[in-house]
């Protein structure tokens, strides 16, 4: 038996920086990987599709060279292998930063395989057993598919990242996160592309006005969308994939060249060994934690996906910025301080902060409104990229930013003047009176806010 201070299985967004803050603070600290340094994000997740996203955006932004008064002859195509080149150059750098870094520190080490608990303080893993008092899981998530596509040839957002090739026409399952960030990219890199989703609208967490206009946006560009449509099954010959689905109008059946599954995401927690433990998981295998990501059991925090309190890097990352506070800072943060944030990477991207506007219509607060169309902004005129809208939400009474949304051009940049002054807990008079720089997008939000209108 090897005996450390603290392990931590993982190095996704939280366990890489807890790993050297813990062996920065003495404690002799193990850390242990199971597959590519860095986790999803780096290796399969935000890293690679944001180096795909600009690749694509190049491509749209050729395509509209006559929009600007550019001439480019012949059609515009795309070199898949020299995409994934320059993707696969970006992870490389990013995978492998992370395990240097791991490798070098001081006090700390780095393992190699798959961990599992065999009893409550001891992990097994390649036949060494270990044991900490303090143990740290950030196992993070993979995809869900549901089982009646198992026996076909269908990509994740792992194998997608591999194509070499331009698909013919790609059908994917899902019309959220991870569907609509690659449909627009494949469409843009020259795809036909399908999107079939069970629920009545995309990215359903949205407004539903913010669903229907993102829809058409992306309807524009030329992607087919099947709505209400339940993926039950799948069969494939040699080169064609056909799913049915269970609708109410159109095909029960849609054919395309190459499937991927976007359907969701399951917690990396069903093999770990937690039944040798007394750790407690939902039915749908998050770890239990409390607000400072302590587990059921003493000893043991879960952190990042693998805690189902957040399903993006700058959660799982905050949740090390909480363990590591309330452990070595005597500063009680937690994840109750969180205000919701995040956006998805559509051209344009989709940002969102705090309350949405259909919870503010079911809320008993006195709701005031701010919204304006991208084409009223001058920016985003001149840039050409006039599609979307800001809306802004404010209470009334206390004069506290609520929530914003804001689908356009750069929005994932400009929300945070708003987020933060959210997080400064001052009122919205603070940004309203603000001079912000011209011509920017940002500079419509004091405009914005001091055109507050009552929410009907
Ligand atoms: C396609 C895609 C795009 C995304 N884009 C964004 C984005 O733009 N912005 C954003 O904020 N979020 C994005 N996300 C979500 C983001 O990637 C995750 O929320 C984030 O990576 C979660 O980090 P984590 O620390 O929980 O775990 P992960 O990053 O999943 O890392 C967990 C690590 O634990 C290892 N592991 C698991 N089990 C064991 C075990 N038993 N023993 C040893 N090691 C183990 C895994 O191999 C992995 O390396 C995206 C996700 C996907 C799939
Ligand atoms: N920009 C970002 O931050 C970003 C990007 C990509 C992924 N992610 C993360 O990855 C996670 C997973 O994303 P996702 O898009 O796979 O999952 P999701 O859970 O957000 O959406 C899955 C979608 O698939 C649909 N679906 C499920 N089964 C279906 C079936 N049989 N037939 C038709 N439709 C079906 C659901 O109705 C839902 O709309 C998200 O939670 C997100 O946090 C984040």
């Amino acid at each position: 038996m090897e005996t450390f201070d603290a392990i931590i299985i993982g190095t996704g967004q939280a366990g890489p920086s807890l790993a050297a803050r813990c062996a920065s603070e003495g404690l002799k600290t193990a850390v242990i990987e199971k597959d590519k340094f860095g986790g999803t994000c780096v290796n399969t997740g935000c890293t690679p599709t944001k180096a795909m996203v600009a690749s694509a955006k190049a491509a749209h932004m050729a395509r509209r060279g006559d929009d600007f008064g550019v001439e480019i002859s012949g059609d515009i195509q795309v070199d898949m292998k020299k995409v994934k080149a320059r993707k696969d150059k970006l992870v490389e750098n990013s995978t492998n930063g992370v395990e240097n870094w791991l490798r070098e520190t001081e006090n700390l080490t780095v393992m190699e395989g798959h961990a599992k608990f065999i009893d409550n303080h001891i992990v097994e893993v390649g036949g060494r057993k270990l044991t900490a008092e303090k143990i740290f899981i950030n196992t993070g998530a993979r995809p869900f598919v549901p089982p009646a596509l198992n026996h076909v040839d269908y990509m994740t957002n792992k194998e997608i990242l591999d194509l070499e090739e331009v698909p013919e026409h790609l059908v994917i399952i899902g019309g959220s996160y991870i569907g609509l960030e690659f449909g627009q990219m494949f469409r843009r890199f020259g795809s036909e592309v399908t999107i079939v989703e069970q629920g009545d609208r995309v990215i359903s967490r949205e407004t539903p006005e913010t669903s229907k206009i993102l829809q058409n946006i992306l309807e524009e560009e030329g992607i087919n969308f099947r709505l209400k449509a339940k993926c039950i099954s799948a069969v494939q010959t040699e080169d064609q994939m056909t799913v049915s689905v269970d609708c109410e109008s159109g095909s029960p059946q849609i054919s395309g060249t190459h499937l991927l599954v976007a359907t969701g995401r399951r917690p990396n927690s069903d093999n770990l060994g937690l039944e040798h433990t007394e750790i407690e998981a939902s039915d749908r295998g998050y770890i239990q934690t409390n607000d400072y990501l302590q587990t059921t059991v003493d000893g043991f925090w879960a952190l990042g996906d693998v805690n189902g309190k957040g399903a993006f890097t700058h959660t799982a990352y905050n949740d090390f910025e909480i363990v590591a506070a309330n452990l070595f800072d005597n500063d009680p943060r937690k994840v109750s301080d969180r205000i919701l944030n995040y956006a998805l990477y559509t051209d344009p991207s989709l940002s969102h902060i705090g309350m949405y506007e259909h919870e503010a219509r079911g809320s008993d607060k006195n709701i005031l409104i701010g919204y304006r169309e991208m084409t009223r902004i001058a920016r985003a005129k001149e840039r050409g990229e006039t599609k979307g809208f800001i809306k802004i939400l404010v209470d009334a009474d206390t004069e506290r930013i609520l929530g914003a949304t804001i689908l356009g051009v750069d929005g994932d940049e400009i929300i945070h003047s708003l987020l933060d002054v959210m997080y400064a807990d001052k009122p919205y008079t603070v940004i309203s009176r603000a001079v912000h720089i011209h011509p920017t997008i940002s500079e419509l939000i004091p405009t914005i806010l001091q055109n507050l209108e009552p929410l009907e």
